[in-house]
């Protein structure tokens, strides 16, 4: 497997990617659909409107046009919001080499289809190898240069382990997985319940409502993936448990900020993406059809649509019949 790299989508994890990756030697190009502002990172090396104050890797390429981003690349990071994915992805079949990797960077479900992500690249690219890169990783850390480790997962344990090869570096450790479905459920599904977190830490309930909540959360998150086909292990892992650690336990995460505007009744306009809010309604309408429960997801799902309030919310979960503390257990 040869490494020249494309990451597509210049917002704060694309970007992040791009810069650890050119910072360690690989050829990265970067593309973004807004012109104006890639000639700004170009010209200024830094990516103020989604990772301010951060200097880029000086060898880092840029490239607006698409068809010729892509051109030539022998790994594609898809690094757009997960509900853009799919468009993103249709759009480069024409133009990629037969032989590029296509790696899933987003954490959400595809609203239209309920696919995974991984889903999503094995259905528009079927002749090709395609992977999901997942974990406990920030982009402001990873773009500052600050260590920490990911879960890279394909259907064959060797493209992951030659992906984990190419792409870890001094400052991202990246170990393989061949389930996918797994590191993707756990990416996707820890959203939801860092906006649950946020809540939590927005209405002031204190550091043991939150690590309640997170360890109730983590077993509705397992009872869900595993029901869907995920292996128990993965979700023990970066991609699940780690990565529900990091997000619900920071405001640097945009779904913890977002659940904690909610907690403190703060206004929502202009929140960055938070990508549970789309995930809550699938994740819920998906426990329901497999009779799973999942009381958190449920509330939270409820609470973004208006139906109940913070405090009906609390009230209820508290209220809940007594039961065994089994996570198989419905
Ligand atoms: N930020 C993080 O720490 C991490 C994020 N992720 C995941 O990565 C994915 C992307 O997140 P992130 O980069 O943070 O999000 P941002 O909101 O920071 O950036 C989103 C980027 O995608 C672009 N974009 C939006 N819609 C489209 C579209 N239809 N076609 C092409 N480009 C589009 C935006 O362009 P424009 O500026 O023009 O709107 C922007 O460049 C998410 O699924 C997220 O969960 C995963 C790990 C860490
Ligand atoms: O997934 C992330 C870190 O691993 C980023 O979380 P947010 O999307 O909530 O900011």
């Amino acid at each position: 497997m040869s490494d020249k790299i494309t990451v597509l989508g210049s917002g704060a994890w694309g970007t992040a990617l791009a810069s650890n990756q050119a910072a360690n030697g690989k050829s990265v190009t970067l593309w973004g659909r807004d012109a104006a502002q890639l000639s700004l990172m170009r010209d200024t090396g830094r990516n103020d409107k989604y990772l301010s104050g951060i200097q880029l890797a000086e060898t880092l390429n840029y490239e607006h046009d698409l068809q010729e981003a892509v051109r030539g690349a022998d790994i594609i990071l898809m690094v757009t919001p997960a509900q853009t994915l799919a468009a993103t992805a249709e759009k480069i079949v024409p133009h990629i080499r037969s032989s590029a990797v296509i790696i899933s960077c987003a954490k959400g479900i595809d609203q239209t289809t309920g696919e995974t992500m991984g889903q999503v690249l094995h259905r528009i690219f079927p002749n090709h190898q395609v992977a999901t890169l997942s974990g406990p990783s920030f982009a402001i850390d990873v773009a500052g240069n600050l260590p920490t480790a990911v879960t890279i997962a394909a259907d064959e344990t060797e493209t992951a382990l030659s992906l984990c090869a190419i792409l870890s570096n001094k400052n991202l450790r990246c170990y393989a997985s061949n389930d996918q479905l797994g590191v993707d459920y756990g990416g996707a599904l820890k959203n939801v319940l860092a906006i649950a977190a946020g809540i939590v830490h927005g209405r002031a309930l204190g550091a043991s409502a939150l690590a309640a909540l997170t360890t109730r959360g983590f077993a509705e998150l397992q009872r869900i993936a595993l029901a869907l086909g995920a292996q128990s292990e993965t979700l023990n892992g970066l991609s699940g448990f780690g990565d529900l650690v990091l997000t619900c336990g920071s405001e640097k995460s945009r779904n913890f900020a977002y659940g904690a505007a909610i907690g403190r009744g703060s206004d929502l306009a202009n929140m960055k993406l938070a990508e549970g809010v789309k995930t809550a309604r699938i994740a819920a309408d998906i426990a329901r059809e497999n009779n799973i429960d999942a009381p958190l997801i449920f509330a939270v799902n409820e609470l973004l649509s208006g139906s109940i309030n913070v405090d009906t919310a609390i009230a209820q979960l508290m209220a809940r019949p007594l039961k065994s503390e089994s996570i198989t257990r419905r």
